[in-house]
């Protein structure tokens, strides 16, 4: 079951597979506080060097004997004799670190998985995100490898607002995403801000037909944006790198898996703007936080810390915003190695049963917003936000 990737880092690294075992055994040899502190890096050590490409045997070796000191001292099992090469290699590289102690094996292994992931990581990034980028996007960047599909939206001086083209090009990209090889998708923002929402300035481009057009027009392309999210066959991760308003908040029910940043805010201010709640968040959100929560956040406007947003279920985990980045990537291309049509099937199981109505909410709050748009309440929030004499 475990598939390729799995017989590769058995073959590879057979030592890991036991790490769990050896736990225990490891913990009774240390004081408390060295053990706690040192006991995770070593744990996320062995993780890691699955993720590995292959070092090469000499450096195999090494994480070998590194692996056996740290877990259980020195060598003290018969030499294997001289025709068994591989056992006696392995046997080599142990009984050389002769009484080198747990602590510092373990801390040596630590320092080497680091060493190779850094220059593995740097490797890998041979060329520049800006020539791995797929063309045709000019308010995303869209990059395919590793099997992860990530769109990133890319209007940082404007808190990545979401124009008319960016929606476009956002469900041009999930849908290139749907049928590309990747495992995976992943939406995020670049900058300090995951996104702030509806570029307010949309409501300005008013065409000849006037501001009824305006409204239903907007409404349709609300209910595409929103429907593509609903349909998206593939796992779908928003790594909300920071502060998230509007409707970058409420799709967030329609994702698998939220990972923020401890920076991130999450805030959907309708009644402040005159609207009302889209993305199926008027179904999703009491769903996920139960009605009392979901009220405070969609009709109140209460802005929601990352931590908060955790403990109410909307997000999946936090991580600290000075690792955010490697420590979300990491945990995806793990993921991504996973047998891609098991993962589709069973977000297929998860989410199908709720299709149908999802559509029918998304149709719903489309029409309500379609009006809430023509009201003075919503007119006179956005021209106080454009003439710059409010803000959230
Ligand atoms: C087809 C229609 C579908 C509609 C679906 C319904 C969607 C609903 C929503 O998403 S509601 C939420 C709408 N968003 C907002 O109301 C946020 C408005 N922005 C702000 O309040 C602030 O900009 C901020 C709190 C996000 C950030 O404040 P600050 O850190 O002080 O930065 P600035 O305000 O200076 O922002 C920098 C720059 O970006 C412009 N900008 C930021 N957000 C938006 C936005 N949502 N719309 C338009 N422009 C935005 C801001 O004006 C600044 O531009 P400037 O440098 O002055 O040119």
């Amino acid at each position: 079951m475990a598939g390729a990737a799995g017989r590769v880092v058995r073959r590879w690294y057979p030592h890991v597979l036991r790490s769990s075992l050896q736990v225990p055994a490891l913990q009774l040899h240390m004081s408390k506080t060295a053990m706690r502190a040192s006991q995770k890096d070593f744990e996320s050590a062995l993780s890691q060097v699955k993720l590995l490409k292959d070092p090469g045997n000499e450096v195999k070796l090494k994480l070998y004997a590194l692996y056996k000191q740290a877990t259980e001292g020195p060598c003290n099992t018969p030499k294997p004799g001289v025709f068994d090469l591989i056992n006696k290699a392995k046997w080599d590289a142990w009984n050389a670190l002769g009484s080198l102690p747990k602590e510092t094996a373990r801390q040596n292994y630590v320092d080497l998985v680091s060493g190779l992931s850094s220059s593995s990581d740097s490797s890998s990034q041979v060329k520049p995100e800006a020539d791995r980028k797929q063309p045709g996007y000019e308010t995303l960047v869209v990059t395919s490898e590793d099997s992860i599909t990530k769109i990133m939206m890319n209007r940082p001086a404007k808190k990545n607002a979401i124009t008319t083209q960016m929606y476009n090009e956002i469900m041009l990209a999930l849908k290139a995403a749907s049928k590309d090889d990747s495992a995976i998708t992943v939406l995020t923002g670049n900058g300090d801000y995951y996104s702030s929402g509806n570029d307010l300035s949309n409501f300005t481009d008013i065409p000849p037909e006037g501001i009824e057009e305006k409204a239903k027009s907007s409404a349709i392309l609300l209910r595409d944006f929103v429907d593509c999210f609903i349909d998206f066959p593939k796992p779908l991760i928003a790594a909300v790198n920071g502060p998230a308003v509007g409707i970058s908040v409420t799709i967030l029910g329609l994702f698998d898996t939220v990972y923020a940043s401890s920076r991130a805010t999450f805030h959907t201010p309708f009644s402040h703007l005159g609207q009302s709640p889209e993305g199926c968040s008027s179904y999703t959100f009491p769903k996920i936080m139960g009605p009392a929560k979901a009220a405070e956040m969609l009709i109140f406007g209460k802005k929601l810390t990352a931590a908060e947003a955790c403990a109410q279920g909307l997000v999946s985990e936090v991580f600290p915003d000075s690792t955010f980045q490697k420590e979300v990537w990491t945990r995806l291309k793990a993921y991504s190695k996973l047998p891609p049509n098991a993962m589709r099937i069973s977000k297929q199981v998860i989410r199908n049963r709720e299709k149908e109505k999802l559509h029918a909410i998304n149709a719903e709050e489309s029409r309500v917003l379609q009006e809430r748009w023509l009201s003075d309440e919503c007119t006179n929030a956005v021209m106080n936000f454009l003439t710059r004499k409010a803000k959230l």
